[in-house]
């Protein structure tokens, strides 16, 4: 059989998902083997796809995540649009049955569809009941707004129900990206560089700056806490150390099997701002140039595989992706899953809920996760005291500004 190697960056229940799919292609068929390989989180996993490409060896499947779409959108010829490698193994590419925010993301201008839509997410709350109780909050009813979310987070510390009040995952994705969609405001110019590449970034406008401001007060005395650069901090509600978290609707795998009695609640917003809509995070699969037809062929079969109703839908439920097909929407909706399990419809609406506007389309850099590792580095010093949230955002928007401009070759 043809080996294809799967490059991926899934841990615990996502990896599992991933063991399981390979698996089940694997037997439904003998002409191709899918070989999933872990290397590491979402910007390791892509560095090692650079390295890979550079040196000729790249694998048939990499999963990149979405700050990495820039990057490979700007490889050309270095990919082969999943469009095409559908067509060369004898499928057609129906962007109609796709969830349309999904599809425009990982797009062409011109609607050439680059790489294939594996998981997709939208940033949700969990709250953890137990705690909530125990702080005389209402187990029920999730904070709505930041302020709320810092109000609840200072009573949970305060009560002594948990030392952490409140924690996020990727401030980055959620804290700026997402808060910027969700609120209505510009991340950057140029349709945050969906409406071309020479963007000038925005985030050190004054809803950033009062955000930030309040998360690092909040990390004074240890009411927020900070986990790291990506999904570090889930494990810090995972174990009760922190009540409220933000993440990843994918977070939910690993949520679930930690057996914390946890509730979702939408993205909070500011009141005044938003809610408009979320912005499609998490990852999908790029194709490399320079195959074989055989290993094309293969590709175009696993994707197939993939795009199953059955499939999409199951992994939307296991996992907390959101289903990439409508029919797989339509078949979890109509299966009554969303009434049996509440809040697990959320990420779709916050997502589809409105149209969106030229803040909320997405965020594409030519170097986004260079950028990402600039803001970072100032949110870090901001946590640690070394500087207040305007100076923080001040210099990742004049550090990242450079960065852009340098990328660019301007
Ligand atoms: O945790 P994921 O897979 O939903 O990814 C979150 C962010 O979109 C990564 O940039």
């Amino acid at each position: 059989a043809t080996d294809l190697q799967w490059w991926h960056a899934m841990t615990g229940a996502n990896n599992e998902v991933v063991n399981q799919l390979a698996k089940e292609f694997n037997e439904s068929q003998s002409e191709y083997t899918i070989t999933p390989v872990f290397k590491g989180t979402y910007p390791e996993t892509l560095n090692a796809g650079i390295a890979a490409f550079r040196s000729k060896q790249p694998p048939a499947i990499i999963q990149v995540f979405d700050a990495g779409s820039g990057v490979m959108m700007g490889a050309e010829g270095a990919i082969m649009p999943a469009a095409e490698v559908l067509q060369k193994g004898g499928f057609t590419f129906d962007k109609s049955q796709y969830l349309a925010g999904i599809v425009a993301y990982y797009s062409k201008p011109d609607g050439t569809m680059l790489s294939f839509p594996y998981n997709s997410s939208s940033p949700i709350l969990y709250y953890n009941k137990d705690l909530f109780a125990k702080a005389g909050l209402d187990a029920e009813a999730p904070p709505k707004t930041w302020p709320d979310v810092f109000e609840a987070a200072k009573k949970i510390k305060a009560s002594g129900a948990a030392s952490c009040g409140f924690t996020s995952t990727w401030l980055t994705w959620i804290q700026t990206e997402n808060l910027a969609a969700w609120n209505n405001v510009a991340y950057g110019t140029n349709e945050n560089g969906l409406g071309g590449s020479d963007v000038k970034l925005e985030f050190n406008a004054p809803l950033f700056v009062e955000h930030f401001q309040a998360i690092a007060d909040l990390a004074k005395d240890g009411t927020f806490r900070y986990g790291g650069r990506t999904s570090e901090a889930k494990q810090l509600f995972m174990s009760g150390e922190c009540a409220i978290l933000t993440e990843s609707s994918g977070g939910l795998g690993d949520i679930v099997k930690s057996g914390v009695k946890y509730g979702i609640g939408q993205l909070p917003y500011y009141e005044g701002h938003g809610p408009q809509n979320t912005i499609p995070g998490g990852a999908s699969l790029w194709v490399f140039g320079g195959k074989s037809d055989a290993e094309y062929a293969g590709i175009a079969q696993f994707f197939n595989f993939l795009s199953q109703t059955k499939i999409q839908a199951r992994l939307h439920q296991v996992s907390g992706y959101m289903p990439v097909t409508n029919a797989a929407y339509e078949d979890t909706k109509a299966s009554g899953f969303y009434d049996r399990n509440p809040g697990r419809e959320t990420p779709i609406l916050q997502m589809m809920g409105k149209a969106p506007t030229e803040n909320s389309k997405g965020v594409r850099l030519v170097n986004l996760p260079q950028v990402r590792d600039i803001m970072n580095e100032e949110f870090e010093s901001m946590l640690a005291g070394k500087q207040d949230a305007k100076a923080a955002l001040d210099k990742a928007v004049e550090r990242g500004n450079a960065a852009i401009a340098e990328a660019i070759g301007n």
